[in-house]
């Protein structure tokens, strides 16, 4: 068979809509097998975060070698990573093992939550993203990694620009969530500037954007897809996420991971 399959490493939501849950909906949806590490458990609905647990890290590692040691995924993605101990395992794990790694840095839920500690920013900045074949930050992410504010599409392809040869990332997406008008994201690939742009849609239900849309481009990876193709699948589908979500919950409602199979439309490549 020739099935690929796909890691994640990160928190979870057990309201479903970020975190582990999302990228297993996601990878499935995208016919990648998924498994998953996973680092903190997060008590966490639609509403926001109450309260997390950090699980230790040598069963952290235990759960990261259970998993490598027998099913080598085609890709890695970390999502949520809160402590500085947690990034130098991943650091050592992944060093020279040449499978494409996505890092989708999330550092506050949306809800204003702190899922990164302060003082693991920095080395996120410093240790991972030069491991990374790709990193998706929304804005005020892609703010911190590079030192100023981004307030328009020169400001994100200038810190796009940044975050490639300064520090070191295969590739960037800065995506345009956060930002005013059109959803429009800029991939920067070393080379060129790419952009990925839709409507934006009038809605709170944006829970766990980031996560399916990271998920999607790992999942693509994986299939041996290029970064562009990846982010191409990516937007067209998380867009499709949004526009149909389920409307769930009393606060802001999770992206829906099969909106465009409700909707009878094709699980499009990019
Ligand atoms: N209201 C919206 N309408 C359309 N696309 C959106 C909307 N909000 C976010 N997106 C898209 O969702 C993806 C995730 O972006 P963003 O919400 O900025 O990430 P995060 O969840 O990490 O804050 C991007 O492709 C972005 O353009
Ligand atoms: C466990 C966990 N990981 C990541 C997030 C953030 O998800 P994101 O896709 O950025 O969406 P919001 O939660 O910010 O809407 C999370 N909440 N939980």
């Amino acid at each position: 068979m020739g099935v690929k399959s796909a890691l994640t490493i990160a928190g979870t939501d057990p309201s479903g809509g970020a975190g582990i849950q999302a990228d297993l909906k996601t990878f499935q949806e995208r016919e990648v097998y998924g498994m998953s590490v996973i680092t903190s458990v997060v008590a966490q609905n639609t509403l926001g975060v109450e309260q997390v647990e950090h699980l230790p890290i040598s069963f952290i590692e235990k759960q990261f070698d259970s998993v490598w040691n027998d099913i080598k995924p085609n890709a890695v993605k970390t999502g949520m990573i809160a402590t500085i101990d947690m990034m130098e395992l991943i650091a050592e794990k992944l060093k020279g093992s040449n499978v494409p790694y996505i890092i989708d840095p999330v550092m506050v839920a949306k809800s204003g939550h702190s899922l990164m500690e302060e003082e693991s920013r920095s080395v996120i900045r410093n240790m991972l993203i030069p491991l990374s074949t790709v990193v998706t930050p929304n804005v005020p992410e892609a703010e911190f990694l590079v030192g100023f504010s981004i307030n328009t599409q020169e400001d994100a392809e200038k810190a796009a620009k940044v975050i490639v040869e300064q520090l070191g990332a295969g590739a960037v997406v800065v995506k345009g969530g956060h930002l005013e008008g059109d959803a429009k994201d800029v991939l920067y690939d070393g080379r060129e500037f790419t952009y990925f742009t839709s409507e934006r849609l009038n809605t709170h239900h944006t829970h766990g954007t980031g996560c399916t849309f990271s998920a999607v481009i790992t999942a693509e990876l994986a299939k041996g897809r290029s970064v562009k193709q990846a982010v191409k699948t990516g937007k067209a589908y998380i867009t499709d996420a949004i526009r149909y979500s389920l409307e769930l919950g009393n606060g802001n409602g999770p992206t829906n991971q099969w909106g465009y199979r409700l909707q009878g439309l094709p699980n499009q490549e990019g």
